[in-house]
Order: structure tokens, then sequence, then C-alpha cells
């Protein structure tokens, strides 16, 4: 049996890569199916071959995460695309996106897209230096430029990665750019049921030594938020200070080192009202 990575799943019969490249058609043993319900793009699975470009699946091996939209299992990390301009993109929902990432155990990566557009170049650097310090890997791009964007894609990673970002952002001339040979499967539709639903098959492009998904998006499953401090450790460079109190969530704590940070410009206060924000509504919430 050799081990493989599930790269389509069209009419619900799973493609499956094997690190060398080959790829074969499969079809499910039947335990499995009654043991994992449904196979997904994503799943690292042990291959039989039986037939040339044929094989069948005998185990599927613990998935680490599970997005539902795109539907894909084993996602390492995430994009955030980031739009300068036209549309200028919300920092907040940029926030979330990371938080959400960190909250479900994945990677992100900050692309801040149309750098061409970009006419206020002290924010643009703002924004780039202020992710930068967090520890996210910030990249510039241009697609009419082609600036950047070689340098995005080939950086070392690992596993399955997504695209994901704001309606017009970016992401789907970033995925063209990433993967040339996905333009075929853009507009790829099948159809589902009785017609009703339209839907399009992921599919996982290798570049590289990590995969891409060639559907935008990011809705994670469950997120693993068990304290007010998992919220924190989500802003690093709010999870750096070290104040009074060693548990400090730099709100109106006695001893907080945070409030003189931002009042000497050392923390963006964006990320700061994002944070409290945040932290609000987990704690309203349980
Ligand atoms: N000037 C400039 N325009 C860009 C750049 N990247 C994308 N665009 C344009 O911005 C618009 C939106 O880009 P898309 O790639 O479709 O954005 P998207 O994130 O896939 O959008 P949705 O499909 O709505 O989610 C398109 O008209 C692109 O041509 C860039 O780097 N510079
Ligand atoms: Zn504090």
């Amino acid at each position: 049996m050799r081990e493989g990575l599930v790269v389509l799943l069209e009419a619900n019969r799973p493609t499956v890569a094997l690190p060398d490249g080959t790829t074969y058609l499969c079809y499910l043993k039947g335990r499995i199916k009654r043991d994992v319900g449904r196979i997904m793009v994503g799943d690292r699975v042990l291959v039989e071959p039986t037939d040339p470009g044929e094989a069948r699946i005998e185990t599927v091996l613990p998935r680490t995460t599970q997005l539902l939209r795109p539907p894909v299992a084993n996602v390492q990390g995430v994009f955030v695309v980031f739009s300068l301009e036209s549309p200028a993109g919300s920092l907040e929902l940029l926030d979330k996106r990371l938080v959400m990432a960190a909250l479900s155990g994945l990677e992100a990566e900050v692309v801040l897209s149309k750098v061409d557009l970009a006419t206020d170049q002290k924010r643009l650097e703002r924004i780039a230096k202020t992710y930068g310090e967090a520890g996210y890997r910030v990249w510039r791009t241009s697609a009419p430029l082609e600036l950047g964007i070689e340098d995005l894609i080939h950086r070392a990673r690992q596993g399955i990665w997504v695209l994901t970002g704001e309606s017009g952002a970016g992401k789907s001339t970033l995925l063209k750019a990433m993967i040339p040979t996905a333009l075929a499967n853009t507009g790829e539709l099948s159809r589902i049921g009785r017609g009703q639903q339209t839907t399009r098959w992921v599919r996982l492009y290798a570049i590289d030594n990590y995969w891409l998904a060639d559907s935008p998006g990011y809705t994670a499953l469950e997120t693993q938020v068990q304290s007010a401090q998992d919220i924190l450790a989500a802003f690093p460079e709010l999870a750096a200070f070290n104040c009074r109190f060693h548990d400090c969530l730099h709100r109106q704590e006695p001893g907080c080192l945070v409030h003189g940070a931002l009042e000497a410009g050392e923390i963006a206060d964006w990320r700061y009202q994002h944070y409290l924000s945040l932290l609000d509504q987990w704690i309203k919430r349980y």
C-alpha cells in the first residue's frame, strides 16, 4: 500500500496523487464509506493499485483540520489577501480572518494586493510593518506590474494552502498567477442533486513542496477557543507583553504596559481595538 493525497473529488470519485506525481482514479473500499462518511479533497489515504491508473482506497488517515468552504481536509495555511485600494479592504475583517486561522490551528500569511494602486505609501508601510512585527509573512503584490508574485509563490511551505479574503481583493487573479493550468477549471461547474444547486469541484495543485486549492474561501468547522487567553495569543504583538499580572488581558488592569506602548505608537491602534472587540464578543458568548 502507498500513501497518497486526494487532490480531486469528481462525481464522488477521488483522484489520488502519490509523492512521485502519479495519479490514480480511485474507488473506496466499502468499509471506509461507513467509517469515514464522506471522503474529502485533502484527505491522506493509503491506496492499493488495482488496474493501470486505478486504485482502491484502503484507509483514510486521521484529519488535522477540516474546512467547510472550500471543503478541504488537512489545510495547513491560508493566504489572507487584502486589497489596499479599489476596493479598500477592511482591516477589521483582515484581523478576524487572521484570528480565525490561529484559532483553527492554521498558519497564515498576509498578501497586500494591488500595490500599484496604493496612493498612500505611508499607510502601506504601516500595515506591512504591523503584520510583519506580529509575526506574519507579508507579501506585496501587483498583478499588472507582475510584482512580488514570484517571491510569494516560491517560498518554502508544506501542506495544503487556501486563498481567502474579501470580494474583489484579488484572489482569482493570484490563483491564475500561481497555477496557470487551473485556468480551465475556474469556471467548471457540476450539477448535483436535481440540478438545483451547482457547485465547483475543488482541485489541489502542486506548487514546489506545497499544494494550493483552486477554490478560495475559508470557513473552518471548529475553532479551539478555551479561554480569553487564546484570543490574546492570536495577537502575538500584544501577547508578548509581560505586565504586572502574568495573565493580564491588557484592558484596564493595573500595571498594564500595553497602554503606554499604544501611546508611544509601538502597537497599531487598530490591532488593539480589534483585539478588544473580539475579546468582548467571546466573553459575551460564554
Ligand atoms: N490594479 C490592480 N488590479 C488588480 C490586481 N489584482 C486584481 N486586480 C483587479 O481587481 C479586480 C478583482 O480581482 P479578483 O481577482 O477577481 O478578486 P477576487 O478576490 O477573486 O474577487 P471575488 O471573486 O469577488 O471574491 C479585478 O478587476 C482584477 O483585475 C492588482 O494587483 N492590481
Ligand atoms: Zn497588560
